[in-house]
């Protein structure tokens, strides 16, 4: 697709590009910031209906979870873990380092620190609403010499913001267009704090064509296409999950994917042991229900995606000894980074003959989507373990995709 930049047409006509920017609350990890793209996609859909808007990919880096040391995890382009053209075959975005180039320096008009409402709900009523308000918490931004706002901005340590405000909103992401169509002239225009609204329509039409359009980066798919080949007895042809690069014409029938001869797993563990006691298991627990499925579906294999740590990962293989994991070298990580490595080890779980995942772990649930995608039943793939308290447990939901 072409930005306004890029398209004569619109150069001729004078028109100016406006680009929208946005950050993510910091705490959050990779799989949620996904899920704020589709949220921040469907706003910059409302936003194109009035004025040509450009969406600006936060470069991924200093995540909390991305702690393999001596690797450099920041200002890393959407590029390393996306396919962009994918992503630009749904709306007009660019990377940040685009935007630099186009926008003639690293300064962002104005910053929108999105907050909720300090009095809560009014008279225990949801409404939907945005006002510009004070803020509420200390802001993340501080005047330099010069009067402009230094801030994190991905680890782009020049630049700057021009001015920053707050804006309560509550809501689906499109609320918001009004406000930036109507009271700002900026042309950049950054929402930080983007996590506070809401989808516009979650798992409809326009959230599935958004999810779709986020193809893993090529060289990701063929990592992890070959661990499945060369381990796991895997390929797309004998599996039945045949694949399109371009997602526009991918429609694989539900149910129509067998899947590879193993059982994928995706056990959560470090922060969620303690964060989640209650609906994650030990690893006994874990352990038990893996033997039990592979037996229940006649599987010999089992693939374990899991951010364990070397002691827990040392008492799984004792415990698991036919488990196979995927374990990069030093050198594959730190080309991959911790994020490559993430993708990975999705895109193999996705093609596996069942699935189990971690209860409310936003990785596992990019997993279910991406079965989704592949054309798997829904039984396959909608599984999580129960805490070793729970005899059964409430099973994730089955969103169902919509073309
Ligand atoms: C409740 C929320 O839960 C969120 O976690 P949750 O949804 O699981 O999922 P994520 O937001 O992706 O965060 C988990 C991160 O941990 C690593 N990780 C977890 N499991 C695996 C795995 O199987 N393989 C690999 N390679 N890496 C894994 C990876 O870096 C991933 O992005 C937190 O990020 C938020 O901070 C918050 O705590």
């Amino acid at each position: 697709m072409i930005h306004c930049f890029e398209a004569l047409e619109t150069r001729l006509a004078g028109a100016a590009c406006r680009y929208l920017l946005y950050d993510v609350n910091p705490p959050e990890g990779f799989n949620l910031r996904r899920d704020v793209y589709i949220r921040m996609a469907s706003l910059l859909k409302t936003l194109r209906k009035e004025g040509d808007w450009v969406l600006v990919l936060p470069p991924w880096g200093r995540l909390y979870h991305w702690q393999s040391p001596d690797i450099h995890q920041v200002r890393i382009p959407w590029g390393e873990f996306f396919s962009v053209t994918s992503l630009q075959a749904k709306i007009p975005v660019i990377e940040y380092e685009e935007f630099i180039a186009e926008s003639g320096g690293p300064f962002i008009d104005q910053i929108l620190v999105l907050q909720s409402y300090a009095e809560g709900w009014t008279d225990g009523k949801w409404e939907e609403k945005v006002d510009e308000r004070p803020c509420i918490e200390r802001l993340m931004y501080s005047k330099d010499k010069q009067n402009y706002y230094r801030g994190w901005f991905w680890g782009y340590e020049e630049t700057r913001a021009l001015n920053v405000t707050c804006l309560s909103a509550q809501g689906h992401a499109s609320i918001l267009a009004p406000f930036l169509q109507n009271n700002l002239s900026a042309t950049s225009v950054m929402l930080d704090r983007a996590e506070t609204v809401l989808h516009d329509h979650y798992a409809g039409k326009d959230y599935w064509d958004t999810r779709r359009s986020m193809v893993f980066a090529k060289h990701l798919r063929i990592i992890g296409d070959e661990f499945r080949a060369k381990y796991l007895n895997s390929t797309d042809k004998q599996d039945q999950t045949p694949y399109n690069e371009d997602w526009t014409q991918m429609k694989n029938r539900l149910g129509s994917a067998k899947g590879g001869p193993y059982l994928g797993v995706h056990l959560r563990r470090k922060d969620f042991i303690w964060g989640h006691r209650e609906d994650v298991p030990s690893l006994n627990g874990a352990v038990k229900k893996i033997q039990s499925l592979m037996k229940k579906h006649k599987l010999q294999q089992v693939f374990v995606a899991t951010d364990a740590d070397e002691e827990e990962l040392a008492k799984l293989k004792r415990m698991l000894p036919e488990m196979v994991r995927y374990e990069p070298t030093w050198e594959d990580l730190e080309l991959l980074k911790d994020g490559g490595v993430a993708i990975i080890d999705q895109w193999i779980c996705a093609h596996a003959r069942f699935f189990i995942g971690t209860s409310v772990s936003t990785f596992s649930f990019r997993i279910h989507e991406e079965r989704e995608i592949l054309g798997f039943d829904p039984k396959t793939t909608y599984n999580r373990f129960c805490g070793d308290d729970e005899n059964e447990c409430e099973q994730p939901t089955h969103w169902k995709i919509v073309y």
